[in-house]
Formats: structure tokens, sequence, C-alpha cells
């Protein structure tokens, strides 16, 4: 599990250090890391350190200052060193006399044409906005690997957002504390590495699984266990129009652990040919006792779809509405009165159905995708997964994971299908609505990577790459 903190509580948190430690002393321990880091990505890329040159793009603040530093480090392994300072006369005082002590000179943008590699001082936690024309300017130029200093710069500390010019950064060095834009924009930090700094924080805004906190939760059946024991999930999906969704969030749940799966739905032909495991029945009110529904998934949205809808809240369990699940929630919001508020309810939609559904509650989908999330779970009293290249899952009381893509051929039809019945699946097995959520997000992620392996994927595929996924996050 990694904790992730907001610039606010970070600054907060630094200035407590600050005050116990030497002057300087915090940023030459942060400089020292994007040293370490430098010098061995050069040693990766050229094949040597000693004789290589490095650019170091320098802003106005600390973060400047850490190039600064981190170029002085960088002199005494003998690499050539070229600061580039984009506000001279606001460049970290103390940064660059160590610099030019140890031998580095100051340059000019061109300077950036023959750099082996190119260190991004150019704006860190203080980051507002985009790149500004000038820094936009000589980071174009680059063509060198880059190693950015905390976060690559134009990027939104807190929120990963890019509405502009911003630097895409091969590694970067981050200290104290991981912050958003390193799971929320992580295309855009590449290697991610932390740097120490004693930091004392209170609880984290979100947190990101790893593959224990995963495994650690992952149903696995007992010698007492049979099919009942380890949870029942029924899946109410497809139609006459969409069988397919059926068929795939059906599989995902079939492949996801190894208690039941119940189907009602239109799709009941299609389901039983693909996967004869599951006990099938045309209406939701005849498929028997379940402790999980997923509602949605290729659904319509018709009248018989808001009573499988009432029927699902209506049976006390718990359930993940999806698609047209959600749809229906946000054209009928009465359906949700028909809830029983004692059964948790996690709601998965993407950027478009976010918008249809939160935005008549007042709640809009902007760069700040971890607060809307939040905002919409505690509106609505659910757990709010929001797909995305970064996937984030909100519980109602304010806890938030996140689950950072690996690739992007995840982003495919039918792909949400499986996510869903994963969902249903952990749901079935008792797991808190957050880990099912998180969990599952996880998993898919994983099983995408496998069935993709670099090139386009179908959802079925995704589906087929369950278990391997399985295995590896329980066996390492
Ligand atoms: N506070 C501390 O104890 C430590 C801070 N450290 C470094 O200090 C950094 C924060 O430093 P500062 O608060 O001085 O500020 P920054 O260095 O993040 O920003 C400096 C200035 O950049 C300019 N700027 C803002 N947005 C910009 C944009 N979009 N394009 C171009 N320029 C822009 C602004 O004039 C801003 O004041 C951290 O990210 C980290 O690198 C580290 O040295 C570790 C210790
Ligand atoms: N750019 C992206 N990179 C990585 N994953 C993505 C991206 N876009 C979407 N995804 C993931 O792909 C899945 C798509 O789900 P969804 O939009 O519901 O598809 P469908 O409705 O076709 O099943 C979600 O799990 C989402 O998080
Ligand atoms: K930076």
């Amino acid at each position: 599990m990694r904790d992730v903190w907001t610039t606010g509580h970070v600054r907060a948190a630094e200035e407590r250090v600050l005050a116990r430690t030497a002057p300087g002393a915090l940023m030459r321990r942060a400089a020292y890391g994007v040293a370490a880091r430098t010098a061995a990505l050069l040693a990766e890329r050229t094949g040597g350190v000693a004789g290589r040159r490095v650019v170091l793009l320098v802003g106005a603040g600390n973060n400047g200052g850490d190039a600064l530093w981190a170029g002085a480090f960088l002199r005494k392994r003998s690499v050539g060193v070229t600061a580039v300072l984009l506000a001279p006369d606001r460049a970290h005082a103390e940064g660059l006399a160590a610099l030019r002590r140890a031998g580095g000179r100051v340059g000019a943008p061109e300077d950036v044409d023959f750099a082996d590699l190119v260190v991004d001082g150019i704006v860190g936690l203080s980051a507002r906005g985009p790149l500004r024309p000038d820094a936009a300017a000589v980071v174009a130029r680059v063509r060198a690997p880059v190693v950015s200093v905390d976060l690559p710069s134009g990027v939104d500390p807190d929120t990963g957002a890019v509405d502009g010019p911003a630097v895409t950064a091969d590694v970067t060095v981050t200290f104290g504390a991981y912050k958003p834009v390193h799971f929320l924009a992580g295309a855009r930090c590449g290697d991610v590495h932390l740097v120490d700094l004693g930091l004392e924080l209170a609880d984290p805004d979100f947190r990101v699984l790893d593959r224990a906190d995963v495994a650690r939760v992952w149903p696995v059946p007992g010698a007492e266990d049979d099919k009942y024991t380890q949870g029942v999930v029924g899946i109410a999906a497809g139609s006459e129009t969409y069988p397919g969704a059926a068929v795939l969030a059906v599989g995902a749940a079939v492949q996801a652990t190894s208690g039941l799966t119940r189907y009602a739905g239109a799709a009941a032909e299609e389901v039983r040919r693909r996967w004869p495991e599951v006990i099938t029945t045309g209406s939701v009110g005849d498929a028997g006792r379940v402790q999980a529904w997923v509602a949605g998934p290729g659904l319509g949205t018709g009248k018989a779809s808001r009573d499988v809808l009432r029927y699902v809240f209506e049976s006390g369990v718990a359930s993940c509405v999806d698609a047209d699940g959600i749809t229906l929630l946000a054209t009928h919001p009465d359906l949700w009165d028909a809830r029983d508020p004692d059964a948790p309810v996690v709601l998965t939609p993407h950027a478009r159905e976010f918008a249809r559904i939160a935005e008549p509650l007042g709640i809009t989908l902007g760069a700040d995708r971890v607060a809307a999330a939040v905002a919409l779970a505690a509106k609505v009293d659910a757990t709010v997964l929001l797909k995305g290249h970064a996937t984030v899952v909100a519980a109602p009381d304010g806890r938030v994971l996140v689950n950072p893509a690996r690739s992007h051929w995840l982003a495919t039809a039918g792909s949400g299908d499986v996510l869903s019945g994963l969902i249903g699946a952990l749901l079935a097995a008792g797991l808190d609505p957050l880990l099912a959520a998180g969990c599952a997000a996880w998993l898919h992620v994983r099983a995408g990577d496998l069935a993709a392996r670099g090139a386009p994927t179908p959802a079925s595929a995704i589906v087929s790459a369950l278990p391997s996924a399985i295995r590896a996050v329980l066996h390492g």
C-alpha cells in the first residue's frame, strides 16, 4: 500500500521538519537523491556517467534549487553540467553558488540540444497551470531523457491535470511523500522514486493498493467451504440487443472466485452456452438467493430494466450498478428510494455516465477527479468507482483508492462489463465495498496487461486472462 498526500499536507509537514534541521540540509538530501537517480539513468542510457552532459532547467523556486544542488553533486562524478536559468534574477542563490563552485556553468536554451540528459527543475509543489511560454519553448527542444525533480513541470501536483505544455519524464524523484500527480498522471512521471525526508504525516488523502494488498484479501476457499459459503453473485445484465455484456460480466464473476454465479436476464441462452457452470433464469425474481448483485451492463433503460434495478435494491444485498443501471438512476432518481440503506452500493461510471448522474446533483467532473468522486459518493451514500486511465474509488466515508493504468489497452468495448463482474464477485465474497472495487480495478489492469501484451485485446481475452492474473497475485 502506498500512501499519498496533497501538496498542502506535504508542505505543512515539511515546515515542521525544516524548523528542526540545519538550513539547506533538507534540500541537499533531496538533491542528492536526484543526482543519484540521474547518474543511474545516464549509465543505463549512455553506458557511463563521467564526461556525460547534463542540462538543468531551473525555475524560480526551490524546485530549481534542488536541480542546482543536484548539478553540484553530479560534478563530483565528473559530469559536465550546464544550468539554463528560466528566471535568472530569482534562481536559488545557494544552489547556483554551489554549482559554480563545483565547476558547473550557466548556459542558454540551445545547450539543451547537446544534452545526454535533462533535469527538470522548472516548478514543483508551487506549480499552477501549464508551463509558461518561455519554459514551454525550452522543453519543446528536449530530445534527451528527462529526470523530473519532485514532479513533471506543467502537470498539476494535486489533480494530475494537464491543460497545456508540460514535461513528460522518464524518471521522477520525489521527496518526503508521494503526491497525487504520481498516480493520477503516472504516464507523465515515468518511474517514480521517493527520497525519505522523515516527514510526519497524518491520514493520507488517498491510497494505492499493491500486489500484496490484493493478495491479502482475494477470496481463497478453505477446507470448510462449499460453493455457497464463498458468496453467490447474481448478474442482472444483457438484453436481446446486448447479450455480450452479460457473457462478459458473468465470465468475469465465474473466473474471479470459486463461489456460485447466477445469471438472470434475456441472455440466459448465450450465457449458458459460454459458461455452463452458471445457473441461469429469465428474471431476477426467479434467480434464487445471492449475496451480491451486478445490475446494468447491456441491460437497457426501459420499464423492465427499471423493475430489475428496483428488485435488486429491495433485495437488501450489496450491489454493483454499472452502465445502463447508472443511466436509470440518473433518469429515475426515485429508484434510490427502493434501496435498503444497509446494503452497500458500488457505482462504476465512466466520465459520461458520471456527468449524467452527478450533474443533476450539482457535482461536476472537473480537473479534480478525486474530489468529484468523493462528492458523489457522499451525496448518494455509495462507493463510486470513476473509470479512466487512473481509476478513482471513493467510499461514502471519504476513504479513497486510486488505481493507475499500466497501459491504455483496457480502453476497449466490453472491458467495463468485465470489471463489473469482478466487483460483484468480490462483494459477494464479503469484501468491504471500497476494497472490492479497488481490488477488482487492480486485477482488471493486470489481466488487461496479460491479455494485451502490447497489442489491442478484445474484452473476452481479458476474461480469459483472469486466472493467470489471479495466480500472479496470489503466488507472486
Ligand atoms: N519545502 C521544503 O522543505 C523542500 C522543498 N523542496 C523543493 O521545493 C519545491 C517547492 O518550491 P517552491 O515552493 O519554491 O516553488 P516551485 O519551485 O515549485 O515554484 C517556483 C515558481 O515557479 C513559478 N511557476 C509556477 N507555475 C509555473 C508554471 N506553470 N510554469 C512556469 N513557472 C511556474 C512560480 O513563479 C513559482 O513561484 C518542491 O517541489 C521541491 O522540489 C525540496 O528541496 C525538499 C525540501
Ligand atoms: N485511457 C485509458 N487507459 C487505461 N484504462 C482505461 C482508459 N480508458 C478507460 N479505461 C478503463 O477501461 C474500462 C472501460 O470501461 P467502460 O467505459 O465501462 O467500457 P464498456 O462500457 O465498453 O465496457 C474501465 O475499466 C476504464 O477504467
Ligand atoms: K519539476
